[in-house]
């Protein structure tokens, strides 16, 4: 009912009006006809005591004797949209609200039909009153109609009041409403209510162990943090005990370099100052075993000489008796025979003596070759700005120097975060050179790291990184092999047995093989003894790709044309690259060339041509372009295979020298095949 009908009500009327009855039926008969016409309303106000309404929840129910209004169906609607309210404030959760609202629609169509049983009650007291008119939502009616309006399922338009599919008198009498049903109805609501407390129990649960497990994540966010940063300072620590224990393990090393230096130059020599009349220059001043030695060398060298003239004056004495002078002297043919023979035998013995000491010798000369090596190494590194130690780039620590080369440096080094050993080369840009000779070198480093970084092979040194160090300096990180390289392996054994020398060009072809399979070929173009390394178990890996090419696709037949001539260690490149004429065409057959010229090598002891040539002479005097045939010294033995090999490898004319694919097919390279 409308406040402004109430408001009416109590103003003209008293309740003890004896017209109130009609007055409110009349009123009541009005507003149906106004919100339905074709809704037949009781016309009479009946005094008869309402029905009990069992299907809710009577400790929410108002109490009725405190009513003025009817507390029938208008009043369970606002009832349970209340409780729908309370409901949808309690609680957010979807799934809840679903159940709820399954639920509420469910009590809302049984309320709806309680509402229309009472409206075709005729028993019922008041029960028309302002049933079919939509409520402005004000006083305790109005919840029940905002109920009302949002049921979709009942047949009450929500928005105007009107009953979308009026029921007419007979319609709603039609209804069957039994006992058993209501109770079965309200049994169902109870059980239904009953699943909201048990849902609503569930979502609190829920509720708390959301709230448990965010709390639980934070304590595990915030001990995760605190591992973290453990972990962090621990890191920092274990780097700064594990590079502080390689630095000493590397400073007893370089001690113990610099104590062996000067004990093998006690044996073998030093540079020292010689003085040549008034010039004076650095020089190599023999150690005490290579003087012994050689004054040893000498006095076998005086005696010999003496023997010799003994020998020959012998000689002499015995052709002048043969004149008849030396009858008073009395020596008989026999004695000259004897004295001769002791002659020889002495001279004999001095050149096997001779012999041992000239061995001896070589020995000597080998270790002083790697003396002076060391001591260069070891100036090198005294005078290396890299020499303290440092860590680049965060995470490679600086040891000891391995060498020096042309423009680089190269240091043993241990990477930090991978926690293996490399070897770091620093080039360093000479601060005098233009700009433009900088950017060229620079240009030709990163071209240099961007063939060698794709190279992933057993036989290829790897290349791990590249990093600058400052405007003139940068640094590639090399995969470290701690064994010597071949030249350094040559220098102290020239000569190696074949089965060693087949091993090692075995996997240089290896190597070989894999940069002419790849989909970019690449030429190595720089192949010689000091670019092959050994690791720590005798594996040879090729190294260094400064002059390498890559084999463009549209590369003809006869190979791509040379644009570096004149580089690269001359004893080991082929003819073509010596041409003059015209730009030379090179392929993979340069490589070919190198590898036999380094087998040679290492099976003769020498190179087969221009060996004791400077790389100047080997230019000027044509040595190369006129090395038409390779010949073979009878001493040592080598098998017919392996010089079979070298053969082919050498061929001169480029056209018919096999290419790298085609050398591999070699019996000699194949140990499967023999
Ligand atoms: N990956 C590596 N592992 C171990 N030692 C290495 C490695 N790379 C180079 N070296 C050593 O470092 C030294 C210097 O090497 P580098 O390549 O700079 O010298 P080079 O070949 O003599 O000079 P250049 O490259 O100018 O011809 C050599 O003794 C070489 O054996």
């Amino acid at each position: 009912m409308s406040d402004d009908i109430v408001m009416q009500l109590s103003s003209s009327s008293s309740p003890s009006d004896p017209s109130l009855p009609t007055k409110l039926a009349k009123l009541e008969a009005r507003m149906a006809g106004k919100s339905s016409s074709s809704l037949t309303i009781q016309s009479a106000w009946q005094p008869a005591p309402p029905p009990p309404i069992k299907f809710v929840e009577q400790e929410e129910l108002p109490d009725s004797s405190s009513s003025d209004d009817d507390n029938g169906g208008e009043f369970l609607i606002q009832h349970n949209t209340q409780k729908r309210h309370r409901l949808q404030e309690d609680d957010h959760d979807m799934d809840l609200e679903q159940s709820k609202e399954t639920t509420n629609g469910r009590i809302k169509t049984l309320e709806n039909f309680e509402i229309r049983r009472n409206l075709d009650d005729p028993n019922k007291k008041k029960q028309g009153r302002g049933r079919g008119r939509p409520s402005t939502g004000r006083g305790r009616g109005s919840k029940t109609s905002d109920q009302m309006r949002s049921v979709s399922t009942s047949s009450i338009n929500s928005s105007n009041g009107q009953l979308e599919n009026p029921p007419n008198k007979e319609n709603w009498s039609n209804v069957p409403l039994g006992n058993d049903e209501r109770v079965a109805l309200q049994e169902e609501i109870s059980v239904l209510h009953g699943k909201i407390a048990t849902l609503e129990e569930e979502l609190n649960r829920s509720r708390q162990e959301a709230s448990d497990y965010r709390h639980l994540s934070h304590q595990l966010e915030k001990e995760l943090k605190e591992l973290r940063d453990r972990d962090q300072q621990s890191k920092t620590k274990r780097i700064k005990v594990l590079s502080d224990l390689l630095i000493s393990v590397s400073k007893a090393e370089r001690q113990e370099a610099r104590m062996k230096i000067r004990q093998e130059s006690l044996r073998l020599g030093n540079i020292g100052v010689v003085r040549a009349g008034t010039i004076i220059s650095e020089g190599w001043e023999d150690g005490q075993a290579l003087k012994d030695l050689n004054a040893h060398l000498r006095s076998l060298l005086e005696m010999k000489e003496s023997i010799e003239r003994h020998r020959k004056s012998l000689k002499k004495r015995q052709s002048d008796k043969g004149d008849g002078n030396d009858m008073e002297t009395g020596i008989s043919d026999e004695d000259f025979h004897v004295q001769d023979e002791i002659f020889k035998s002495r001279l004999a013995s001095i050149k096997r003596e001779e012999e041992t000491y000239l061995k001896e010798k070589d020995r000597y000369e080998l270790e002083k070759g790697r003396l002076i090596r060391e001591m260069k190494r070891i100036r090198d590194e005294d005078g290396s700005r890299f020499n303290n130690f440092p860590i680049l780039n965060q995470r490679y620590a600086l040891l000891n120097l391995l060498g020096k080369g042309g423009f680089s440096e190269v240091y043993k080094a241990f990477d930090l975060v991978e926690n293996r050993y490399v070897a770091c080369k620093l080039h360093s840009l000479n601060g005098q050179w233009s700009e433009e000779k900088k950017q060229s070198y620079i240009r030709h480093a990163i071209r240099e790291y961007n063939i060698h970084k794709t190279l992933v092979h057993p036989h290829i040194v790897r290349l791990w990184d590249i990093f600058e160090i400052d405007h003139n300096t940068f640094c590639t990180v090399l995969e470290y092999c701690s064994g010597k390289d071949l030249d350094a392996v040559l220098k102290a054994t020239p000569m190696l047995p074949e089965r060693e020398a087949r091993i090692i060009i075995v996997q240089i072809f290896h190597g070989l093989i894999y940069l002419n399979k790849r989909p970019q070929r690449i030429i190595h173009y720089d192949l010689k003894p000091g670019n092959v390394l050994f690791d720590e178990v005798g594996v040879a890996k090729v190294t260094d790709f400064g002059l390498s090419k890559i084999v463009e696709d549209d590369v003809g037949s006869q190979g791509m044309e040379l644009t570096s001539q004149g580089a690269g260690t001359y004893w080991y490149l082929p003819p073509e690259c010596f041409e003059l004429s015209k730009t030379p065409l090179i392929s993979s057959k340069v490589d070919v060339w190198s590898a036999g010229v380094i087998l040679y090598q290492m099976l003769f002891g020498r190179r087969p041509f221009g060996h004791d040539q400077t790389q100047e002479r080997i230019l000027r005097e044509d040595t190369i372009i006129n090395a038409r045939k390779v010949e073979f010294p009878s001493k040592p033995s080598v098998s017919i295979e392996a010089k079979e090999l070298i053969r082919r490898c050498l061929t001169y004319n480029q056209t018919e020298r096999p290419d790298v694919l085609t050398i591999a097919q070699d019996p000699y390279l194949s140990y499967s095949k023999r």
